[in-house]
C-alpha cells in the first residue's frame, strides 16, 4: 500500500476545555475523494483547521510526511483549500488576482483558472465588490482548483452556488483536478449531490468518527428495507437504527443485519447517503421533536 497523503493518530482538539476534536484513527490514500460528513458543530471545520496548520492540536497529523502546524509554509505548495468563510478582497480585480497567485503560488497554473473563468460571466476587470456571493464562490473555486495540489480540500465548496454551478463545479473537478495521485477532502451538507463522485465516507459526530467507509462496501453494512405491515413487528425485534414512513410505507434501516433475515421482510437495498446520514445522526435531533 502507498503511503497515506493524511495520517492521523489520536487528533485531539479542545477549546476551553471542551473537545470538539477526537481522531483516533484516520488514513486516506492518494487518488480518493473523501466525504467529511456530520451534522452542524461535529467538528469538520475544526479538523480542516488542524490539517491546514492554522489551529495547534495534540496527538499525530502527518500531510505528505509533515507537520501541517510545524512545515505549513512548506506544505502548502501541496494544499489547495476553500473555507466556508472563503472571503477575497474586495478590492482586488480577477485578473489581477490571477496576477498574484502566478507570482506567489509555483503550483498555479494560470492558463487552467482562465480557462474555468471563461465558463462564468466573471470579467477579468471585474472587481470582487461587484461580484455576487455565487460568482465569488465561483471566482474562489477556479483558483484553487488551477492549483497543482496533491491534497485539495474543500470545506462547503458550493455555498451560495446555482444548481448548474454546482454540477458543473463537481464535474470539473472530476475531469480537470482529480488523478490517483491527489486526494480530495469534501465537507457538505448537501451530501446528495456528491455521492457519485466520493470513494470513501467519513461521518463524524461530536469529534468523533462515526463511520468510514469506502463508499462502495455501504451496501455490506447497511440495507433498507420496505416492510410490509404484517412484518412490522418483526422488523422492528431485529433493531433497525432508524424507521421512516415514506407515502405509507415504512422503511427500516439496518446496520450489520444478516441480509437472510432481512429478505424475508421484504426487497433490500442499499441506502442513500443522505438516508444513512439521518438514520445515524437523528438521535442528535431528538429535542427538536425529529
Ligand atoms: N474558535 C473557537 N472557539 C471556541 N469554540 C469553537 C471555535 N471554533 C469551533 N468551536 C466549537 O467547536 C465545535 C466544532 O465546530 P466546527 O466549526 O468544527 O463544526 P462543523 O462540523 O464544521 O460545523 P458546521 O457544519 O456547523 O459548519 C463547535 O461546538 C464549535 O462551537
Amino acid at each position: 500500500m502507498t503511503a497515506p497523503i493524511v495520517k492521523i493518530r489520536n487528533l485531539k482538539k479542545s477549546y476551553r476545555r471542551k473537545s470538539v476534536v477526537d481522531i483516533e484513527q484516520l488514513d486516506i490514500q492518494p487518488g480518493r475523494i473523501l466525504g467529511f460528513i456530520g451534522p452542524n458543530g461535529a467538528g469538520k471545520t475544526t479538523t480542516i483547521r488542524c490539517l491546514l496548520g492554522l489551529a495547534r492540536f495534540q496527538g499525530e497529523l502527518e500531510i505528505l510526511g509533515k507537520n501541517p502546524y510545524k512545515d505549513r509554509q512548506e506544505l502548502l505548495r501541496d494544499i489547495s483549500f476553500i473555507a466556508d468563510t472563503a472571503v477575497l478582497p474586495k478590492w482586488i480585480t480577477s485578473r489581477q488576482l490571477l496576477d498574484y497567485l502566478e507570482k506567489v503560488h509555483p503550483n498555479f497554473n494560470r492558463h487552467k483558472a482562465e480557462g474555468f473563468l471563461a465558463h462564468t460571466d466573471i470579467a477579468p476587470n471585474a472587481k470582487v465588490s461587484s461580484l455576487s456571493k455565487g460568482m465569488t464562490t465561483q471566482l474562489h473555486l477556479a483558483l484553487v482548483i488551477s492549483i497543482d495540489a496533491k491534497l485539495l480540500l474543500l470545506d462547503e465548496p458550493t455555498l451560495g452556488l446555482d444548481i448548474i454551478y454546482r454540477q458543473k463545479f463537481y464535474e470539473q473537478l472530476l475531469n480537470d483536478f482529480f488523478d490517483e495521485t491527489r486526494t480530495v477532502l469534501i465537507t457538505t451538507h448537501q451530501v446528495e449531490e456528491i455521492e457519485t463522485i466520493l470513494t470513501d465516507i467519513v461521518f463524524i459526530n461530536r469529534g468523533k468518527i462515526a463511520l468510514n467507509l469506502p463508499i462502495d462496501d455501504i451496501g455490506q453494512h447497511y440495507s433498507e428495507v420496505v416492510v410490509a405491515p404484517q412484518d412490522i413487528e418483526l422488523a422492528r425485534s431485529l433493531k433497525p437504527i432508524n424507521e421512516r414512513k415514506n407515502l405509507g410505507d415504512t422503511i427500516m434501516l439496518f446496520e450489520n443485519q444478516n441480509p437472510r433475515d432481512l429478505e424475508q421482510l421484504g426487497t433490500l437495498h442499499t441506502p442513500s447517503l443522505s438516508n444513512l446520514f439521518v438514520a445515524k445522526f437523528a438521535s442528535n435531533y431528538q429535542s427538536l421533536g425529529t
